[in-house]
Formats: structure tokens, C-alpha cells, sequence
């Protein structure tokens, strides 16, 4: 095994968005980094290969498909196509450092030796990086619950690992009702699979409005999607045709057979094997990496980016983080997670519910005094959009201050969602009031022009002096 010892300004372990950002911003301003990364099929990180890229681009081809169309070869072209698209996606961001002169890339895995040392495995060799400035960028790894039999079982698969597998599972069971549980129950489902969700809380969706939840859950129930709320999964036993899944729901033990078995049951920061008690790095007591509002950790010349440092797990919000990391390197060194208002998300089912600020519930619990404008996607008179496409399902809903006109929050469950959320969002950041986006001149037919219709129609305004009731 050969030895070497390389200096950079900057050091980025990771290659994903936020990282990779920082990385090719610092290399265009002449600095010397060295981006290690530890798998070639990891170019660019989790979203374009095997995160947000490849399962919306699933999303896509389950929504193509017809009930007619044979349901084992769709899927197998989809992924083969989805594969493709990743490829691509891959080899520019490789493009897109190899062209740079100032940056090195290193496929390999690192470890920190000390505060400014990592080391490098490499195919054969051993490079020491040593740097002034250092970014943990590593994300999260898939959490597979110690349930007996679970992690030993061929049929238990990851998010990644399910992606990438051409034969379509004819019965899928997952475990966990979160984002990524749910986005892909609805897309095997259409992709003609039969799919159990196993969710050990009461509900699913935890933080997102209950009335758009049943309203999410009623379609996936239409849609043939079994969800088992308060449902426990106690053991995992292979047989030749398939696994037992054996679980306990209002104290009884009850099973199921499936093909495969999908661990969404949430993703840990990935900060295993990477020395950081070596570098004098604090971690939480869950796992992630200690960091301030300008994600320096313990160590102020080391950062931590996207999900290691334990935030909600967006790709949005890791190039952010590149965003403040910058200001630190080159700026002023005033921005900060602080300065964030109004983050909206969106979870990718058919159709996709989006989300920005409070839901009805938080407004209330946070003494808010509310009016509720709410209306069904197919009762809405102005959004011919939604007969265009042919799907009337859903409902958008704003949270707003019933004193000062504040649009407190939103949540839209509709066709185009995930792009009028981000309207919303821009709305409350500016503070435009609820009239205002109200009264907007929107073109026509789209979905955003909903928002002339939905908020002026007033379901529920609490009276004075009943604030949080
Ligand atoms: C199935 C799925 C769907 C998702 N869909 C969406 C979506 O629609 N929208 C959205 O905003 N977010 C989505 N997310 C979340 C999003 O993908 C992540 O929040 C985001 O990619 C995190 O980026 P990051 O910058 O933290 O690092 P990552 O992109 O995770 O990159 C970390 C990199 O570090 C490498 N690494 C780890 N340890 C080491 C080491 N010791 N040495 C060298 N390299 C190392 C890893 O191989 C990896 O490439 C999804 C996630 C999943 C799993
Ligand atoms: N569209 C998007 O932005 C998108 C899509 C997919 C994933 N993601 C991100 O990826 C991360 C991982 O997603 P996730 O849904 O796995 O995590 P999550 O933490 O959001 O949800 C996990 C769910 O699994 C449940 N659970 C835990 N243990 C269980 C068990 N043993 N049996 C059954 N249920 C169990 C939890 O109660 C929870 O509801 C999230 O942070 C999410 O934001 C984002």
C-alpha cells in the first residue's frame, strides 16, 4: 500500500450538495481543496443517485403508467431509465471538478488522524490530507430497526437498495410512515404492487396538518395502499416464497407475507468510522454533529453540512448550509441558520402535499388566534388546471392571523403543489398578508390562480379572546 501526503486550503469530506457546493466555489477562487468522497457511485451525493432525483423520476414513470400496461416490465424499464438518468446525473458532477484544476478529487473513505489530519483509504493506497479549513458533509445512512430477523433477511432492503432492483416486488411491506415510507408506498402501488405500511405511531406524518393527513390517507386507501397505524413489527421469519412479517396491532399478533421489505424508519447521521473523537468533534446524544448557528462545530475551523449536523433532511437546506459556510470563508460571517423563515417542503406522493410555516394545530397550540381558508381541489371554480390533468384530488388549506392578516402557514394537497408552495412561501418571507395573495393577478389555467378562490373562502375564524382554543 503506497503512502502520500497532501496540504489544502479547504478539505470537503463528502460529496454532497452542501460540500460540493462550497468545494467548487472555493476552487473557482483560486484555493486549493481536496473533496473526498468514498464510493464513485456517490458523485454528487445522495439526492441525484439514489434520493430525491431517482425516486421523483420513479414518481414520474408510475404516474405514465396505465392499469393495462404489464406492471413487471414498466417497472423494470423505469429503473433501468432511472439508472441512466442518475448515470448522467453522476458523471457531470465528476465533469464538473475534473475541469477544475484547483480541486482534487479522492475516491476513498476518510478519517480523521487529528484535528487538521484525515486519513484516506483508498483502492490500494493511503493519502493523508492535511488542511486549514475542514467540511463534514458525509449525510445520513438508513436506520434498520433491531427487530428479530429484520436485518438478517435477504428481503430487507434500503430506499437505495429497492431503486436499483429491476424485478417489482409483487407484495412490498414498509416499515415507517415518514416521508420516505410513504412517497414510496404510493409509487410502488402504482407501479402495481401490494403494499403495507407499518407505522408504530398512532398517525402517520407526524408534523403535517390531520386534515390534509386523512385527506393523504384516503387517497393511498382508494389508491389500494394498506397503512397499519400503531402497528408494531415484532419478527421477521425467511421462507423459501417469501418473509413472514409478524407484528402487533390492538394487542394482537397478526402476520403478513411479502416479496421485500423496506426500512423507513428514519436516517441517521452518518458520522460512523469517521474519527471524530480524534479531531476533538462533538456529537449530540443523538448521533450528529454539534454545531452553532454558523455550523462551526466544537472545533471552529471544522463545519458540519447538510443531514450530519441533524436538521430536517432536505436537499435545499444542505445548499443553504454551503450559503452560510461561504459567508464564514469569504463573507461577512453574518448569515446563519437563524435567518430562516418559512421553509417549505413537499412530500412527493400523487398528488403531492406541500407545506410551508404552521399547520392549523401548531398555529393553536402557539396561542395563535386563526381563520381557516380551506377548500377541496374539486370544489375549486377557478383551478380548471385540475380537470385539465384529470385529478381533482385533494385540498389546499392556509393558516392565517386573524387579527393581523399573516399568512401564519400553508398546506396544499394538489396537482402542482410543490411548485405553489414555493409562491407561498415567498409570500411569507416578504410578508405579504393574506389579502394580498389573495388578490394577485395569476395566469390562467394554473393551479397557483386557486389562491384568488381558496382564500376567500372562510371556514373557521376564532373570536377574540378565544386564541388557542
Ligand atoms: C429516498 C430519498 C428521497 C429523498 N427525497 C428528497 C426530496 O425529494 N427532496 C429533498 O429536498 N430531499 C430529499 N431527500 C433528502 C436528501 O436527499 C438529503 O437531505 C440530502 O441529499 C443530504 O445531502 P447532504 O449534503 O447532507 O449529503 P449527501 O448528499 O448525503 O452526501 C454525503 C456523501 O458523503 C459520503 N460519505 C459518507 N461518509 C464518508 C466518509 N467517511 N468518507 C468519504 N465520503 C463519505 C457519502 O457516500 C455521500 O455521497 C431524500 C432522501 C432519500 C433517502
Ligand atoms: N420529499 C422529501 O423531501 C423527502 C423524501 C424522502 C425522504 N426525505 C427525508 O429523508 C429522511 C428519512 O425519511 P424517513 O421517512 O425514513 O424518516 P422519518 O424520521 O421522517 O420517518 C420515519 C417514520 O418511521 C416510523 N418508525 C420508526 N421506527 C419504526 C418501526 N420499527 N416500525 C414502524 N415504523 C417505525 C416513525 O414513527 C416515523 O413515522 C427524512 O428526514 C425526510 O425528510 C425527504
Amino acid at each position: 500500500m503506497g503512502t502520500e501526503t497532501v496540504h489544502a486550503d479547504l478539505l470537503v469530506i463528502g460529496f454532497g450538495k452542501g460540500g460540493k457546493s462550497v468545494a467548487a466555489r472555493m476552487g473557482r477562487l483560486g484555493r486549493r481543496v481536496v473533496l473526498v468522497e468514498r464510493s464513485d457511485q456517490m458523485y454528487g451525493g445522495t439526492c441525484p443517485n439514489v434520493g430525491c432525483v431517482p425516486t421523483k423520476a420513479l414518481v414520474h414513470h408510475a404516474e405514465m403508467r396505465r392499469p393495462d400496461d404489464p406492471a413487471r416490465e414498466w417497472y423494470a424499464h423505469a429503473v433501468e431509465e432511472v439508472q441512466a438518468l442518475t448515470a448522467k446525473f453522476r458523471a457531470g458532477n465528476y465533469e464538473s471538478f475534473n475541469d477544475l484544476d484547483t480541486v482534487t478529487l479522492i475516491t476513498g473513505r476518510a478519517e480523521f488522524a487529528g484535528p487538521h489530519t484525515v486519513t484516506v483509504e483508498t483502492d490500494g493506497d493511503r493519502i493523508t490530507v492535511t488542511a486549514d479549513t475542514i467540511l463534514i458533509n458525509t449525510g445520513a445512512e438508513p436506520i434498520v430497526p433491531d427487530i428479530p430477523g429484520l436485518r438478517a433477511s435477504p428481503r430487507t432492503l434500503t430506499s437505495a437498495d429497492l431503486i436499483r432492483t429491476t424485478a417489482l416486488p409483487d407484495r412490498l411491506a414498509i416499515l415507517g410512515a415518514g416521508y420516505l415510507g410513504i412517497e414510496f408506498a404510493s409509487i410502488y402501488r402504482r407501479f402495481g404492487s401490494e403494499v403495507t405500511v407499518f407505522e408504530t405511531s398512532e398517525r402517520i406524518l407526524g408534523r403535517e396538518d390531520g386534515e390534509a393527513v386523512e385527506a393523504v390517507e384516503r387517497i393511498l386507501a382508494e389508491d389500494g395502499v394498506e397503512i397499519l397505524t400503531g402497528a408494531r413489527v415484532t419478527e421477521v421469519r425467511d421462507a423459501a416464497s417469501g418473509a413472514t412479517v409478524v407484528y402487533e396491532k390492538d394487542g394482537r399478533p397478526q402476520t403478513i407475507e411479502a416479496d421485500a421489505i423496506l426500512a423507513a424508519a428514519g436516517r441517521a447521521p452518518a458520522t460512523r468510522g469517521l474519527g471524530l473523537e480524534a479531531a476533538g468533534v462533538r456529537t449530540t446524544e443523538r448521533g450528529a454533529i454539534e454545531v452553532d448557528e454558523h455550523l462551526r462545530t466544537s472545533r471552529p475551523h471544522i463545519y458540519a453540512l447538510g443531514d450530519v449536523h441533524g436538521g430536517p433532511q432536505h436537499t435545499y437546506l444542505s445548499l443553504d448550509d454551503s450559503r452560510i459556510v461561504m459567508d464564514q470563508l469569504t463573507g461577512e460571517g453574518r448569515r446563519s441558520t437563524d435567518d430562516r423563515v418559512a421553509i417549505p417542503r413537499t412530500l412527493f406522493t400523487t398528488p403531492p402535499l406541500a407545506a410551508v410555516g404552521l399547520t392549523e394545530e401548531a398555529a393553536r397550540r402557539a396561542g395563535r388566534r386563526v381563520r381557516i381558508a380551506c377548500e377541496r381541489v374539486a370544489d375549486i371554480t377557478a383551478m380548471p388546471r385540475a380537470y385539465i390533468v384529470e385529478d381533482t384530488r385533494g385540498l389546499m388549506k392556509f393558516v392565517v392571523d386573524a387579527g393581523t392578516d399573516e399568512i401564519l402557514g400553508a398546506t396544499l394537497l394538489s396537482v402542482d403543489a410543490q411548485e405553489m408552495i414555493n409562491t407561498v412561501a415567498l409570500a411569507m418571507r416578504h410578508g405579504v398578508t393574506a389579502s394580498e395573495l389573495r388578490d394577485a393577478v395569476y395566469t390562467h389555467p394554473t393551479s397557483t390562480e386557486a389562491f384568488n378562490e381558496v382564500l376567500a373562502t372562510v371556514v373557521r375564524v376564532d373570536e377574540p379572546g378565544t386564541a388557542g382554543a
